[in-house]
């Protein structure tokens, strides 16, 4: 595997349950189920000791059924949300030890996030939403309307940037979302189920021209899909999760052909057309 650009170690998340949170901790560490830690502490499990090595410069997905822990893991990569217990290395550096300053050097300048919800500011201009990132990080107006112009062509959407985000179909705001995680030129960028509202061609458009992107820039891309499919077609590596913990992590020819579980194994026989994927809190009935 390619040097790891993200290293998880034994990262544990545990939400509520008060003072019964070390010992939902101690259960977990002992190998207790999900459900059983939450039906006895009274809390909820996000991540169960998750330990992974994500390679530097490839398109990783990050994969599972609704609940297995897949959001809660990706926003552990740029700390906005803190984990109960374990360590998270970024190019070596432990990211949980960065003060004020060295958190908002992390998201401006090595980590960008990609939400599902577009997260456009509707009162700015396409170009002005692509600029906005790099705006705010203290580039010059001149400089960052430069950049923001350059990447809306790359995805494009030359001839909108003076339209308004309510202007333009889910398949474009996505565009737009994606060119101004891109325009900040950060080494690794997070990407949380970025296509998943959008339509069978036009995602399939966004995911062809992510992977055009990114045989040309080769980023450290963290892609979270509840997709097999879009798993195995986009992914150089891929980690499947369940119930917080990493049930199996490979190339997409480990998983098709090597499933390591009767769980990987029955992901694999479930693809095809006419598939669709489980329907949420599937997880937590298992
Ligand atoms: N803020 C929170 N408070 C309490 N529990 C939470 C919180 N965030 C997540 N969880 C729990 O953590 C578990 C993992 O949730 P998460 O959203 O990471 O799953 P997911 O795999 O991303 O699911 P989905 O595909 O539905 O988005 C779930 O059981 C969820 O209920």
């Amino acid at each position: 595997m390619a040097e790891a650009a993200i290293e998880v170690r034994e990262v544990y998340k545990v939400f509520g349950g008060g003072a019964r949170q070390p010992r939902a901790l101690a259960m977990l560490r002992a190998g207790a189920a999900k459900q059983e830690v939450q039906a006895r502490m009274g809390c909820h499990v996000g991540l169960a000791g998750v330990d992974m090595a994500l390679p530097a410069g490839r398109i990783s997905c990050i994969m599972g059924l609704s609940g297995s822990g897949k959001s809660t893991l990706v926003r552990h990569l740029n700390r906005l949300i803190e984990p109960s217990a374990g360590k998270i290395l970024i190019g070596g550096r432990d990211i949980l030890r960065l003060d004020a300053a060295g958190l908002r050097q992390l998201r401006r300048h090595i980590v960008s996030m990609v939400f599902q919800g577009f997260g456009l500011m509707p009162h700015l201009d396409v170009l002005e939403n692509v600029a906005f990132g790099l705006r705010a990080r203290g580039d010059g107006a001149g400089r960052a309307q430069h950049a923001a112009q350059d990447w809306l062509e790359r995805v494009g959407l030359q001839g909108y940037a003076r339209s308004y985000p309510d202007e333009l179909s889910g398949g474009m705001r996505q565009r737009v979302g994606l060119a101004r995680a891109l325009a900040m030129d950060s080494e690794i960028v997070l990407m949380d189920e970025p296509f998943s509202a959008l339509d069978p061609l036009i995602r399939r458009d966004l995911q062809e021209q992510l992977q055009g992107l990114q045989r040309s820039l080769r980023k450290t891309i963290v892609f979270v899909t509840h997709d097999i499919d879009e798993a195995l077609g986009l992914g150089q590596h891929i980690v499947i999760l369940r119930d917080g913990r990493v049930e199996q992590a490979g190339t997409p020819d480990d998983i098709r052909d090597r499933p390591a579980s009767p769980f990987v194994a029955e992901f694999m026989r479930a693809r095809g057309p006419g598939w669709s994927p489980p329907a949420p809190g599937a997880d937590a009935e298992r």
